[in-house]
């Protein structure tokens, strides 16, 4: 049985600014479970980020209910929310002078002493992400030095070092080539059903999000819907008149 990880009740979400707010996304509400792919799909500038921002804690909610494996978002400390929430946004510019092997270490973050040093399982977790993502010969690499694919598994396997049930990605598949976009959604997919974890991810790659999520989540201004992938697939053949 799937646990509910994710519930959203009445989720309004947006941007807090001096004398009022500007709302990006209102009314949503949603259930997300373990072993689950959930893609959001959706065009430029509709809140895609707000809400993966929103939900990972790094942008205040505007009002509702966000509950995160049973337990209001707010209620976490900073520390404990990084035990259950891995982030991978888009680009880390600060993390470029660093070589794989430490960046994916950083994952460990959560769970060492004040001054940091990796226990000998925090060792053994970040071997098993660099070998869960199959880049074991990056290991000794600069950041700086890889290509957009393989800096996107670096951060993936950074994420899964840090041993969360629940992993958000903003366009993870963005800027890759295709064969490399193909690469990142299966082995998200693989991690989602093979290690339980609940997979939440923007994307703007339609035809694979249709192919490989179990969930696909359309946002539009009138909030978000769940979307059937046959249909989707249907109706894109219909467009192509295939
Ligand atoms: N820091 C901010 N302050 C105020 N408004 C913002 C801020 N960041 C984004 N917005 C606005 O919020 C809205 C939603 O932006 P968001 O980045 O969430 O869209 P998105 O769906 O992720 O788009 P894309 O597909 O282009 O990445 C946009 O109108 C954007 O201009």
């Amino acid at each position: 049985m799937e646990k509910e990880m994710i519930l959203l009740k009445k989720l309004s979400i947006g941007y807090r600014q001096k004398t009022d707010s500007r709302k990006v996304l209102k009314d949503i509400n949603l259930s997300i479970f373990s072993g689950e792919l959930v893609c959001l799909l959706g065009p430029n500038g509709i809140g895609k980020s707000t809400l993966l921002r929103t939900l990972s804690g790094l942008l205040p909610k505007l009002s509702g209910t966000i509950m995160i494996n049973g337990r209001a978002l707010e209620e976490y400390s900073e520390k404990e929310l990084s035990k259950q929430v891995g982030v991978v946004l888009t680009d880390h510019p600060q993390l470029r002078n660093m070589r794989v092997e430490e960046l994916v270490a950083l994952g460990r973050a959560p769970y060492t002493n004040f001054f940091g040093g990796l226990s000998s399982e925090d060792k053994v977790f970040v071997d098993e992400a660099i070998s869960l993502v199959g880049i074991d010969k990056l290991r000794g690499r600069m950041i700086r030095e890889l290509s957009d694919g393989e800096r996107q598994k670096v951060m993936i396997a950074r994420a899964l070092a840090q041993q969360t049930p629940v992993i958000i990605l903003d366009e993870p598949t963005a800027f890759l080539d295709f064969p490399s976009k193909v690469e990142v959604m299966k082995l998200l997919r693989n991690l989602a059903h093979d290690m339980h974890k609940t997979i939440l991810l923007s994307t703007h790659d339609l035809d694979l999000a249709v192919r490989l999520a179990d969930t696909l989540l359309q946002v539009a201004d009138s909030g978000i819907q769940k979307v059937d992938c046959q249909q989707v697939e249907k109706e894109m053949s219909l467009l192509l008149d295939i």
